[in-house]
């Protein structure tokens, strides 16, 4: 058996990043940017008003003795439309926010601080003096012509989005997508929408599978399941040829039907079988032709926990992150984990903040098969190889899965 940081350097080392596509913007979210975004406009494009309020020249804002400075207003500029003509010394204009500063201006009152006869009247009293450049946003000030905004590699988030939109890119380079093919096995396994016979399970494995890859930005594919014969992986695994991942689970452990190695040594190779690690110990690693292949155990804990750990990360080296794991930080373990495998063992546990640190409560029966151990979990505790026992108390390093939400 290989340690997990072995299984997953060798992994790592046969992925490679997928090509670059096009594509839409609103489909870029959560792909990775295939080259240098560069401002080639200067954002905002022109200077423009931050408030409502009047466009004039910060000289004609001079408070005097008796009574506050009173400009004639010549007009008004709203925001999408261009002043015909200049602020002259003893004019204003009406100014709406966004709304691109007139010509012989060089400062902004915002309407709270005048007295003005009301939107048709053509006078306003300044009460207040402003200084040049109050209240105007100047061209270039978010980003200037030739400046590198986001560079190649950036994940591409929400906001990133907004950002590509501001420059006006319509369609952006990235990554591709992965194509995940996912492909149940055993003669046990039927499909979730059948009353369950004698014997017979539900396909759980494969849309727990299924959501995770589209969770990691991939497109899922279910093959289906896979009957325990050569024949009927060979007919599955030939549908799965045009995929970049093949995910199985089940059939990889030491059974007779386990026969998912079988048809990776006849069709490509095994890089690895057998993990030191619980659950999922029994995960293979290799190709079906050139298609990476990670077999993943069958009991439904092994292949969630597993495909965290390794499924993830190829996921995300194939579509070109270069963070592939998620961040591991040190919990205090509240309720102890009494270890009896002597391989290092990933504890499904709730984590949170609580008194000013990170306090970790297990979910429970840990059984690899036990589903309900996954509910509530956002965190793996790391428990070390040999056997160690936590006890409450305790800190241990936690892969954090997710940040838990109340995180008050
Ligand atoms: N003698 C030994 N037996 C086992 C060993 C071992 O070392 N020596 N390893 C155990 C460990 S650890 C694991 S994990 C399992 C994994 O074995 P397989 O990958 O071959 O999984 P299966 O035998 O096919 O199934 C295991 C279990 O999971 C259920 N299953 C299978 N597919 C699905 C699915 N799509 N959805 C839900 N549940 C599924 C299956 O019915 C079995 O109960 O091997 C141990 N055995
Ligand atoms: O690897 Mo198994 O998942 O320990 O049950
Ligand atoms: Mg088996």
């Amino acid at each position: 058996m290989i340690s997990v940081e072995e299984a997953l350097a060798r992994i790592l080392a046969e992925i490679a990043p997928l090509p670059t596509v096009r594509v839409p913007l609103s489909e870029a979210l959560g792909l990775v940017l295939a080259e240098d975004v560069i401002a080639q406009e200067a954002i905002p494009p022109f200077d423009n008003s931050a408030m409502d309020g009047f466009a004039l020249l910060s000289q004609d804002s001079k408070q005097q003795q008796d009574q506050p400075p009173r400009l004639k207003v010549t007009g008004t500029v709203a925001a999408g439309y261009v002043a015909d003509h200049a602020v002259e010394p003893g004019t204003a204009m009406r100014i709406m926010t966004g709304a691109p500063v007139p010509p012989g201006a060089d400062t902004v009152i915002q309407v709270e601080l005048t007295r003005h006869g009301g939107p048709e009247s053509d006078w306003v009293e300044i009460l207040q003096e402003v200084k040049p450049g109050n209240n105007i946003r100047p061209a270039g000030e978010d980003m200037r012509h030739g400046q590198l905004i986001l560079p190649r590699g950036t994940e591409i988030g929400a906001w990133e989005i907004g950002v590509l939109a501001t420059l006006g890119w319509a369609s952006v380079p990235v990554t591709r997508r992965a194509r995940v093919a996912i492909l149940g096995t055993g003669d046990e396994v039927i499909e979730i929408d059948q009353p369950l016979q004698p014997g017979k399970i539900r396909n759980s494995n494969s849309y727990l599978l299924e959501a995770a890859v589209r969770r990691a930005g991939a497109i899922p594919e279910r093959l289906g399941v896979a009957r325990d014969t050569v024949e009927s992986l060979r007919e599955k695994f030939s549908q799965a040829i045009n995929a970049d991942l093949i995910l199985t689970s089940g059939g990889v452990s030491v059974g007779d039907f386990d026969l998912v190695k079988n048809i990776m040594s006849e069709q490509g190779e095994i890089q690895f079988w057998r993990i030191n690690m619980r659950p999922g110990k029994p995960v293979a690693f290799g190709h079906i032709g050139t298609v990476p292949l990670l077999g993943l155990p069958g009991n439904p804990v092994s292949s969630a926990v597993t495909f965290e750990l390794f499924g993830r990360p190829i996921l995300r080296k194939l579509q070109g992150h270069t963070h592939l794991l998620k961040p591991q930080i040190e919990v205090t373990v509240e309720d102890g984990v009494q270890e009896r495998a002597m391989r290092r063992h990933y504890v499904r546990a709730y984590v949170k903040w609580q008194d000013g640190k990170f306090v970790a409560r297990t979910t429970g029966n840990q059984g690899s098969h036990i589903m309900t151990s996954l509910l509530q979990t956002n965190a793996l505790l790391i428990v070390p190889e040999g056997g160690v026992a936590v006890q409450p108390g305790d800190t241990v390093q936690a892969i954090m899965l997710d940040w838990p939400e109340d995180a008050s």
